[in-house]
């Protein structure tokens, strides 16, 4: 569903953001990417949205090299494949729960009663039922809790019929409680509907939902474990925050 092959983005000459990173994330598995502050977690991401453009490399949605897409082309892949939800979830407070979810797909121009998988409004109630939330609908969502909240941002972004998920740091915001239920619901998207799930986050507690988790270090993946449990995670983050030898950090001023 998503490929990385050997993909920079430089922002400036030298300083690579990205470094040469290749990943292949099928459908129905859910990646966690980690790495300290600066490390490229939020450059992989808007590469693999096609947000923003790598320097070298090719990334590919179900297939389809973005490099070679004309912007409009571009904009209807993401719209239909991508699915985004983030910590701060743009969800439009004057517009009911129902007609947020159903947003894009009014947005895409999708004719209520016509379009090709349902109407948009019993497209968005099967979303909403999909994130247990079926008698919300006609809710604002400021009556919701943040994970409910959360949940409804989860739908959105999987009402297209995306396909590929792509979640910066979705518990971010949340308490334990309540992110335990946005990460089951993402590990259900991933098993039972078949999305790829492709999650940034700073939480070895959210990282252990995923299949697989790889680390980030300056750019470059310098670590990849399966299914690993917490006391793995943290181990390997601590391997990387390790400072060098004083001998190679040069002298303490
Ligand atoms: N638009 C930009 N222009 C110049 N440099 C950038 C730009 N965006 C990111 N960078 C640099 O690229 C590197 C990676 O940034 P990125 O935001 O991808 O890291 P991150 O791992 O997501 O960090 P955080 O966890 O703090 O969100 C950083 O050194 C950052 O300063």
């Amino acid at each position: 569903m998503l490929g990385l092959d050997r993909v920079s983005r430089e922002y400036r000459r030298g300083v690579r953001a990205l470094d040469d990173v290749s990943l292949h994330l099928p459908p129905g598995r859910f990646l966690a990417v980690m790495g300290r502050s600066g490390s490229g977690k939020s450059t992989m991401l808007a590469c693999a949205a096609g947000l923003d453009r790598p320097t070298s490399g090719t990334v590919r949605v179900g297939g389809t090299d973005l490099s070679g897409l004309k912007p409009e082309a571009l904009t209807r892949l993401r719209r239909d494949r991508v699915g985004f939800v983030s910590q701060d979830l743009n969800l439009l407070p004057a517009l009911t729960v129902l007609e947020n979810v159903a947003l894009p797909l009014l947005l895409a121009g999708a004719a209520p009663g016509a379009a090709p998988g349902g109407a948009p409004e019993e497209r968005a109630r099967r979303a909403l039922a999909a994130v247990g939330l079926p008698d919300r609908a006609d809710d604002r969502p400021a009556r919701l809790s943040g994970g409910q909240r959360q949940r409804v941002a989860v739908a959105r972004a999987l009402v297209t019929g995306a396909g590929l998920l792509l979640a910066d740091e979705p518990t971010g915001a949340l308490d334990p409680v309540t992110a335990h239920e946005v990460l089951a619901l993402l590990r259900h998207t991933a098993d039972t509907e078949g999305h790829a799930v492709l999650m940034v986050t700073h939480d070895p507690a959210a990282a252990r939902w995923a299949d697989q988790t790889v680390f980030l270090t300056d750019g470059r993946l310098t670590g990849c474990l399966e299914r690993p449990g917490e006391a793995e995670i943290r181990r390997e983050l601590g391997r990387e925050r390790t400072p060098a030898p004083v001998r190679e950090r040069g002298p303490v001023l």
